[in-house]
């Protein structure tokens, strides 16, 4: 039983309490934690802050409200406006540890927090605590070209890190659309338009350090072990890859890494309906060409990218292709793709051979988060990121565009149909609640379709807050029993990132 009294401000998350606040512009999508569980002590928070001062110096720990602000939320919609008591940065895995062992003695909860690019409020300080920021670990630590491995502490970004292999040849192909952590997309099992060829970060992570909530320091496949494969006892690594920050703090992340293609060749093509493209999408799949990226934009989402943009593609249904390899592997790989768009009505399709248009065609791909809500001023949008079996999107798309149509609601589609996992943005205006209703409904409903087609309710967002009612659904009460009891084996207290994936607690 927790008993915690706030801090700053007489708050307490009621169970199933919706928040809709209009001066804020803060939203409680889904119902906080069922339980009854209270911010730590102001007297708590005042003696770990000097204990951690101690430790780690005054430079790594800050009770800024400005600071705390910035840490307690992501690049998701609010969902709440609870502050984290304390921030601290650890500048290794064994000040880390000694936050982790501090925090815990006063059983105050910590979030660790890579670079706040999430989506589903997984930074969010939902019952206070202390925000643990990972940044300032920045080292790449141990690098194999000939392995094609590396290992990155938490401060290393995506970006960053393909940086520093590219004069090697190499690079890490996972690529959500923000320059996101390793150890952030470690945690939230991230994936972006890459997948398809070289899978997310469930296939390309081979070992984690992690530092658990009792300062315990684990090695998920043994201290350095690096093989590409490894049969030895219980995938430990992939218990931490989207684990959200619930089971311990991701200090390092060993990667695989890839030579850069000799060739990358995109196309763009158009299709008069959403089902032409999407069977473009299985059957080039079906046929087994080794295609790299295929995306899906619909007309909605073309006409905002447009206009973003300067660009001028049509507006229609349209997806985004890339062909990887030799020369002339790619040259087969995109006639054959273009025969298959012609015979589902495609249009010719558009090239981008050169890395600057490739790149601008990619980077509007990845900014159209941005680009819609700038096209939507002063609005905030409820993200979806249902996946399904490929051959079961065309319908669930289908349905989902008429369903937005219907409601009003600004909702363009699009994703990543290559892993037939495919995303919403419903729009609505923060001022008008009965907007925000209908964003939420569809979201339910898109949800519920996604999961009756035996499939997720996240692809490679994660839960979050907001996907907390739906893994209940999804995974069902043994399901849920299980994560909690091996969560309860690695945070017997509850303080790894609390008001999190779960609706209760133990
Ligand atoms: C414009 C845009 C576009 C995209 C996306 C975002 C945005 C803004 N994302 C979402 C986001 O980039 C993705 O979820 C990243 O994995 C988040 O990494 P951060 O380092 O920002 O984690 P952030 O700091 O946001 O934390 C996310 C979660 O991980 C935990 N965490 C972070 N660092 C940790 C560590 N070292 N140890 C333990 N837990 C840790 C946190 O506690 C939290 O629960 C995405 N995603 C995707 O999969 N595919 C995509 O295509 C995109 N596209
Ligand atoms: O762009 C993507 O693929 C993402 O996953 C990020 C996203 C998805 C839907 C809305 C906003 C951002
Ligand atoms: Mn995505």
């Amino acid at each position: 039983m927790h008993c915690w009294f706030f801090t700053s401000q007489v708050f307490k998350s009621l169970p199933g309490k919706a928040l809709v606040g209009n001066s804020r512009n803060f939203h409680c999508i889904k119902p906080l934690l069922q339980s009854t569980r209270h911010r730590p002590l102001v007297e708590t928070i005042t003696t770990l802050r000097q204990n951690l001062i101690k430790s780690l110096g005054r430079d790594s720990v800050s009770d800024t409200e400005a600071i705390r602000k910035q840490h307690s939320r992501d690049e998701g919609v609010e969902r709440h406006n609870h502050l984290a008591d304390l921030v601290v940065w650890p500048k290794s895995t064994e000040e880390c540890s000694i936050i982790a062992s501090l925090c815990s003695e006063k059983k105050v909860p910590m979030i660790p927090f890579g670079t706040g690019t999430g989506l589903e409020s997984g930074v969010c300080a939902a019952y206070g605590g202390v925000s643990v920021d990972m940044s300032k670990m920045d080292q790449i630590v141990n690098f194999n070209p000939e392995d094609f491995d590396v290992t990155v502490q938490p401060g290393v970004t995506r970006k960053g890190l393909n940086h520093f292999l590219k004069d090697h040849g190499l690079w890490f192909p996972v690529d959500p659309g923000a320059d996101a952590s390793l150890c952030g997309m470690t945690a939230t099992s991230a994936s972006g338009t890459n997948a398809v060829r070289y899978g997310t970060m469930r296939e390309n992570v081979l070992n984690v350090e992690v530092v658990l909530a009792d300062g315990r320091v684990l090695h998920t496949a043994g201290e350095n072990r690096r093989s590409k494969k490894s049969s030895a006892g219980f995938n430990l690594t992939n218990l931490f890859v989207g684990s959200e920050g619930s089971l311990g703090f991701i200090t390092k992340a060993t990667l695989k890494i890839y030579g850069i293609p000799e060739m990358m060749l995109s196309a763009v093509c158009a299709f008069t309906t959403i089902k032409a493209a999407v069977d473009t999408c299985v059957q080039i799949l079906q046929s087994n060409i080794p295609i790299a990226r295929i995306e899906l934009m619909d007309d909605v989402a073309m006409d905002m990218c447009n206009n973003h943009n300067k660009l001028d593609y049509k507006v229609a249904p349209t997806l985004f292709l890339e062909f990887h390899g030799s020369e002339d592997s790619v040259k087969s790989q995109a006639k054959f793709a273009g025969e298959i768009a012609d015979y589902n009505g495609g249009s010719e399709f558009r090239w981008a051979y050169e890395s600057e248009e490739r790149n601008r065609l990619w980077k509007a791909r990845h900014d159209i988060y941005w680009t819609t809500l700038q096209s939507n001023p002063g609005c905030r949008a409820i993200i979806t990121d249902v996946c399904v079996p490929i051959t079961r999107l065309p319908d669930l798309i289908t349905q989902t565009k008429a369903d937005i149509q219907e409601s009003g609601i600004i909702g363009p589609c699009l994703g990543h149909v290559g892993d037939g996992n495919f995303h919403t943005f419903l729009v609505f205006n923060p001022n008008k609640p009965e907007e925000f209703k209908k964003a939420e409904t569809l979201a339910a409903r898109m949800t519920k379709r996604a999961l009756d087609l035996n499939g997720t309710c996240t692809g490679e967002h994660g839960i979050g807050i907001g996907k907390m009612n739906y893994l209940e659904k999804e995974m069902g009460p043994v399901g849920i029993e299980m994560m909690k009891s091996i969560k309860k084996t690695l945070d017997p207290h509850w303080l790894m990132n609390p008001g999190k994936i779960f609706l209760s607690e133990y």
